[in-house]
């Protein structure tokens, strides 16, 4: 195998996410030589806007995707999460590994739960999907925005800013601060966003040589699951930052996947759950539930907010 170049973005977390890939692929060949090559996305550069303000995903993507095309990379780690619904033509995910907690938790700077902050507690998060599931279970509460890496968020809580905030668990686990952890969120209260949790392994699809490395890290229970979860997000043409929201996990051979679109004030929540065989079946048909239920018109006008 000739030596491979991997990109990846300067944050603690992908540089932890991109070294967890590298030693896993290590550990199937250990002879396998991989170097690092940092990239600055936009995402990265404007980390002090709100992101459903600057077009939301893709951010932190679209440097990666030219690297990989114009041969300065061979593969790159991301975040599912963060993967817009469409790919550029000659790129494609290559693998999928295991995935980590899918769930959302709450960290608080006394220790309160969800169910114990006082009235009025202020909860910092930016997502649209947080922000409408925290206030549908808890409208007594408040919420603020915090933008930045895990640690800058961390760091505001513990400066007074905030009362708790919202992270994902699989960001904390894979940095090793579950500690930090005051509750992990059940999915039924707080629906994951697409993917969280897993990580996509991007690469040039003609590229066999790699490709037949990369098998041997894929998760396809994993891949199942996330490509339902994708193709619910495909079907609202969901390449933006809004409040929307599915998990979907492996009961037997079925996919079950539950979904959520909402308003952002957590007033109107319409969520749904199918359970088949195939994934990009399943997505369309959940999404078609939720149109039927005014999905759309209520996404149109989260949309139209944002930009005005
Ligand atoms: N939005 C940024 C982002 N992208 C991926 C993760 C965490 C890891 C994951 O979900 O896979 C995070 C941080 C967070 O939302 O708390």
């Amino acid at each position: 195998m000739r030596p491979l170049v991997v990109g990846t973005r300067k944050s603690l977390l992908a540089l932890t996410q991109t070294n967890w890939v590298v030693q896993r692929l290590k550990a199937v060949f250990p002879e396998l030589k991989v170097s690092q090559e940092k990239i600055v996305t936009k995402g990265d550069r404007i980390l002090n806007v709100t992101l459903s303000k600057v077009g939301g995903k893709g951010l932190f993507v679209k440097e990666i995707e030219q690297a990989l095309l114009d041969k300065r990379i061979d593969f790159a780690v991301h975040s599912m999460k963060d993967m817009p619904a469409e790919m550029p033509p000659g790129l494609i995910i290559g693998a999928v590994p295991l995935r980590e907690d899918p769930r959302d938790c709450l960290i608080s700077r006394e220790g309160h739960t969800l169910a114990e902050l006082p009235a009025g507690a202020i909860v910092g998060t930016s997502s649209l999907r947080r922000q409408a599931q925290i206030l549908a279970e808890r409208p007594d509460l408040q919420v603020k925005p915090v933008r930045g890496n895990l640690d800058t968020r961390l760091q505001k809580l513990k400066a007074g800013e905030f009362d708790a905030i919202i992270l994902a668990a699989a960001g904390l686990m894979r940095m090793n601060w579950k500690d930090e952890v005051t509750e992990a969120l059940s999915v039924n209260t707080m629906l994951p966003a697409v993917g969280q949790g897993a990580l996509a392994i991007q690469c040039r699809e003609d590229d066999q040589e790699l490709l037949q490395l990369l098998v041997k890290i894929h998760h396809e229970e994993t891949a199942r699951t996330v490509r339902a979860e994708r193709a619910f997000l495909k079907s609202f043409q969901g390449g933006c930052h809004l409040p929307l929201a599915a998990f979907a996990k492996q009961v037997d051979e079925q996919i079950n996947l539950t979904g959520l679109v909402a308003d952002p004030n957590g007033k109107k929540v319409i969520k749904g759950s199918i359970t088949g065989q195939n994934e990009w079946e399943l997505g369309q048909q959940l999404a078609e539930q939720l149109i039927e239920q005014g999905a759309k018109q209520l996404l149109a006008q989260i949309q139209k907010e944002l930009v005005g």
